[in-house]
């Protein structure tokens, strides 16, 4: 074809996406809001690049968010270019990593069969170290010593680096001292975390530059769709492989940044243009995602950060409605009014997959999901416990684990001893032990465990234990088996569906789980054909992202958290939870640049929505455990009033804007210790309870934030809502009932 021919085929795209389209050389920056056609871009750049026979299909290299979106990519361009399309490498940084290490991974000690830990392995793993180097976790809780270790590793920092950053405080010291046995105990069970399989692809080029060679000669071309989101180690992972051709486009937006926290950097956008010399730089201004009102809402609230660079996006399309932004009693109450309007629509002719809801916590799923559930509203839930979370699920896929690799020492840790077979956990300490000081895996001790006097007591149990792994392994190496049929065998060797039946609660439920496995194992042969070897099975179900779960052709409506919302669009999408203390989340209250990134979430929020934005709030809220009593958050009020419309209870907790904030409370249990109050006001109407009567002007201590004075009182049901200005802790609002307040 023509080039002249070939470019119109793009002519439904407007002149900067088509400027973005055929720019094929050097490299290229685009960076454009919400909804302007970042990802249509790159598709159709993809589609220009293949017709105009620029490379092979499989020389180009299109990074994506999840796996979904890798997928969709795919699909997409399967459409445009029917030939080939499918050998693109389309994939999410951690695939693309764990592919290239299957294959080279030997070269720098990994096997072709490594592991990949979730986070629940690396939880046990740092918990047995914790315990080996005789660590406190209240000290130094799990969960921080992970996140540190994932902060090193975004910023490809090594145990030693982190301990000479440590300096003299203890701590941190610590904290290195456990990342380097976590580094160690990985490599002898042949296995890596999330973030080792960018680290240790990078490790990998560094070690084998004939290795990186080949992988820069072959990826001609390379994109990277949000790029906003990228961190130091993938920074570096792209911009080796880009080095040879320069032919690299990363899209992204700088609003739409919601992973600082983990490391993403939007510095990576802006030292884009110094790494790759004589970058171009698209901006594309024209929003084709919402109507103007959701359009105007959002900019109206990303206008509050600071620190941007700066664009306002337009669209041609329709004004459309007003964003709704509901009040309810309860959580609950709006866990209903969501449902209600779901149906209503319906109703009216909308399909339930028109409808997402988006929250700032997996938390506030709960109600939600039970109130869909209740009126028989189809519906997924991505995130929350997922199915591969499930014990039984676990156990099945441990076992599954230790076949493709027995020196998998946390796997096989979860099943040595499940279903029951005398391996108590002192037995498995004890070999756990020997195996450190040998560096070798549990699984090469408990091979020989006659040979060591301290395992002879079990040595019968755990030999018939390898001799059952031994046996399973044998039969998946003899190819005599298809997967479906191992995963059979396990089953029928454990016995484990006895085990549940007679030692678990609701075993039926469970071997339910175990057969739904079962499903998923056969869907995938089926998929895969020859390649579906246990390693790939393995490997798909690690690489899982809540997001995956997600299926758009199934007629159900989704509830996510906002940040797995990012890159999708809705026509109808509900944000709950819009109060002070739950978005902007509590803990990003006090710190300038976490606000500014809970504002970056809120603004993915509402552009998600195509034609129907509605924001629901609760007056009280049950969240964890914890009542709360909080007010409409910040960001609606940075909306302009006129595009919004208020129902259900009128704004009884109307807030300033910027008001305090700490202005959320969290009401902790109703101990009502307080000297019944003598003096009665009749001028200023009183708050009455428990005794205690409280008026605008008393002074009350608080045991959490001390003194302070009440500046304003509103009777709300049988309590009242007191704004409390303290001395120390700012201004508080508290209900009477159950703040552990005294006059003073
Ligand atoms: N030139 C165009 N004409 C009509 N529709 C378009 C055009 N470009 C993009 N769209 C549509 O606009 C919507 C948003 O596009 P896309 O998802 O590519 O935007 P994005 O910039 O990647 O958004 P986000 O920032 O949310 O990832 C899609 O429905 C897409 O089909
Ligand atoms: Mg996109």
């Amino acid at each position: 074809m023509v080039q002249s021919e070939l470019k119109k085929q793009f002519s439904h795209m407007n002149n900067m996406q088509q400027q973005a389209v055929f720019c094929t050389e050097g490299p290229l920056l685009i960076l454009a809001g919400a909804g302007s056609g970042k990802t249509t871009v790159l598709v159709n750049r993809i589609a220009y690049i293949l017709q105009s026979e620029l490379c092979k299909p499989w020389q180009i290299l299109a990074i994506t968010f999840t796996n979904k979106a890798a997928g969709e990519l795919k699909e997409r361009i399967c459409n445009a270019v029917p030939e080939g399309g499918s050998d693109i490498w389309a994939a999410t940084f951690h695939s693309t990593c764990a592919r290239i290490l299957r294959r080279y991974g030997d070269r720098i000690g990994f096997t072709s069969h490594f592991t990949v830990y979730g986070t629940d392995d690396q939880k046990k793993l740092v918990k047995d170290i914790l315990k080996q180097l005789n660590y406190d976790e209240k000290m130094l809780p799990v969960k921080r010593v992970l996140n540190e270790i994932s902060k090193a590793k975004d910023e490809m920092l090594t145990p030693q680096e982190m301990l000479k950053r440590a300096g003299y405080d203890n701590l941190k010291q610590s904290v290195a001292k456990v990342y380097e046995i976590y580094q160690s105990r990985l490599k002898t069970a042949d296995a890596m975390d999330f973030d080792d399989m960018l680290c240790k692809t990078v490790e990998l080029f560094q070690k084998c530059p004939d290795i990186l060679e080949f992988y820069q000669n072959q990826f001609k071309y390379i994109m990277v769709d949000e790029y906003q989101d990228t961190n130091k180690v993938q920074y570096k992972f792209v911009s080796m492989l880009a080095a040879k051709y320069g032919n690299i486009c990363v899209v992204g937006d700088d609003d739409q940044s919601i992973y600082k926290f983990r490391g993403a950097t939007i510095e990576n956008i802006l030292s884009f243009e110094n790494t790759f010399k004589g970058a171009k730089m698209i901006r594309l201004e024209q929003n084709y995602r919402s109507t103007q009102n959701i359009l105007n809402a959002a900019n109206g609230v990303i206008s509050n950060n600071t620190m941007r660079k700066g664009k306002t996006l337009w669209t041609e399309n329709a004004v459309g409605d007003k964003i709704e932004v509901h009040t309810s009693d309860s959580e609950r109450d709006e866990a209903q009014f969501i449902a209600k309007t779901i149906l209503d629509g319906v109703a009216d002719g909308r399909k339930f997959s028109d409808f997402a809801i988006l929250y700032r916590m997996n938390a506030q799923s709960n109600s939600i999901e039970q109130a869909l559930s209740r009126s028989g509203i189809p519906h997924r839930v991505i995130g929350g416990r997922r199915f591969y979370d499930r014990e039984e699920i676990r156990d099945m896929v441990a076992y599954l684990q230790v076949i493709n690799n027995p020196h998998d020492d946390v796997r096989l840790g979860r099943i040595i001893n499940v279903p029951k077979r005398g391996i108590g956990a002192t037995t498995l300490e004890k070999a756990s032990e020997i195996a450190a000081g040998l560096g070798e895996s549990i699984y090469s001790v408990i091979k020989d465990a006659d040979v060591y006097p301290q395992l002879s007591r079990a040595a019968t149990k755990l030999k018939s234990f390898v001799a059952l792994i031994d046996g399973l392994m044998e039969a998946e190496q003899s190819g005599d088996y298809s997967l479906a049929e191992l995963y059979n065998l396990i089953l029928e060797h454990t016995d484990y569906e006895k085990y549940l039946k007679t030692e678990k609660d609701n075993p039926d439920v469970r071997i339910e789980n175990i057969e739904e496995l079962s499903s998923n194992i056969i869907k995938f042969e089926e998929d895969y054909a020859e390649e579906a070897s246990l390693s790939n099975f393995l490997e798909e179900i690690s690489l899982q992202t809540d997001i995956d779960n997600y299926d758009a052709e199934a007629d159900s409506s989704v509830m996510m958290t906002l940040h797995s919302a990012k890159g999708l669009e809705f026509p109808v999408v509900f944000i709950a939870g819009l109060e002070e203390g739950v978005f902007p989340s509590i803990a990003t209250m006090m710190n300038p640049d976490e606000l500014n990134e809970e504002r970056r979430l809120a603004y993915v929020g509402i552009t998600r929505a195509k034609e129907k934005l509605y924001i629901t709030k609760a007056k009280s809220r049950m969240l964890m455990g914890h009542t709360s009593y909080n007010k409409v958050s910040r960001f609606v009020n940075e909306i302009p009033p006129e595009l919004l419309n208020y129902t259900g209870e009128k704004k009884t907790f109307a807030s300033t804007n910027g008001f305090s904030a700490s202005s959320s409370h969290i009401s902790i249990g109703a101990g009502s210790k307080f000297t019944p109050n003598k003096s009665f006001n009749t001028f200023t109407k009183p708050a009455v309870k428990s005794g205690t009567v409280y008026k605008k002007g008393d002074c009350v201590f608080h045991k959490v934030f001390g003194k302070g004075m009440i500046m304003k009182t509103e009777k709300m049901g049988n309590d009242t809502m007191l704004e409390v200005a303290f001395d120390k802790a700012g201004t508080k609002t508290l209900m009477a009932n159950f703040s552990k307040m005294e006059k003073i």
